[in-house]
């Protein structure tokens, strides 16, 4: 569980993040929902100490993340695993060598373990036979299976995911959605991700935060998110083609 107590970081005396308050609990998918320049980038580097807040707590189950020495941290560095926007992988590098990479960085096993390892990570993503090949050689959606794989490598506790599914079609992005919803299951890691596809909001939207100019300004799950009266949300989420035609479809539903 990560637990955010107001959170506030500015640049160059402007407030950025505006105290941030949430809790993003494990076995879950946290995502974190907001327009352009809200300040979705900039709270989750802050929360996994790429940035600084001037105030606040961070809690790492429990642990005071914001007070702890270089060693603490780069301890707990070790428990996140990260996929980013673009999937970030070493081009040069075979895809078991990228998902290799975290292993021969920070594990002392041996080199026939952190092998196995890794084969077992591919083979969660369905990509074991793809071991030998290049990125460049690999669609897109294949590459952010190969990151998923490596951010899992050293068994994380805590996974951020920045705009997954940018640069994939709305199929593939399901099928990485999911992936990132059932390892979020399977190993009870405490998810956040931060979106503007409407379509994981509704996949796997089970804690939802809303930031709106720096603030939090709504939260809940995709079942609330219908049904809330909350202006400023539904600015944002209804205009998004999908999310109105759900919209019409349930206010149908309720009056036939
Ligand atoms: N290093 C920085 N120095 C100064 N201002 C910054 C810095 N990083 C971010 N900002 C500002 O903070 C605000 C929030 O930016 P942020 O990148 O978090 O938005 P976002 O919600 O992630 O947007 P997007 O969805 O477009 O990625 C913006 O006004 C941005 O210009």
């Amino acid at each position: 569980m990560i637990e955010l107590k107001g959170l506030w970081k500015s640049f160059e005396g402007r407030d950025v993040l505006k105290d941030i308050n949430a809790t993003f609990e494990n076995g879950k998918t946290n995502l974190i929902i907001g327009q352009s320049g809200s300040g979705k980038t900039v709270l989750m580097k802050c929360i996994v100490g790429l940035l600084t807040p001037e105030r606040g707590e961070l809690l790492y189950d429990n642990r005071n993340f914001l007070a702890m020495g270089k060693k603490e941290k780069k301890a707990l560095r070790r428990e996140m695993g990260m996929i980013f926007q673009s999937a970030a992988l070493f081009d040069s590098m075979t895809v078991l060598d990228n998902v290799m990479f975290p292993l021969n960085m920070f594990s002392n096993d041996t080199f026939r373990d952190r092998t196995r390892r890794a084969m077992f990570c591919l083979d969660r993503v369905n990509l074991s036979e793809a071991k030998d090949k290049f990125p460049g050689e690999i669609s897109g959606g294949m590459q952010k299976r190969v990151a998923i794989a490596r951010a899992i490598a050293l068994n994380p506790q805590y996974l951020f995911c920045d705009e997954p599914n940018s640069g994939l079609d709305p199929k593939t992005s399901l099928v990485i959605d999911e992936l990132i919803h059932d390892i979020t299951l399977e190993y009870n890691m405490t998810t956040l991700i931060n979106t503007h596809d409407m379509n994981s909001v509704m996949g796997i939207g089970e804690k939802i935060i809303y930031i709106y100019d720096g603030y939090k300004e709504w939260e809940g799950s995709k079942d609330d998110i219908f049904t809330s009266s909350n202006k400023k949300l539904n600015d944002f989420i209804f205009a998004s083609d999908l999310f109105r035609k759900v919209k019409e479809l349930e206010v149908q539903n309720i009056e036939g």
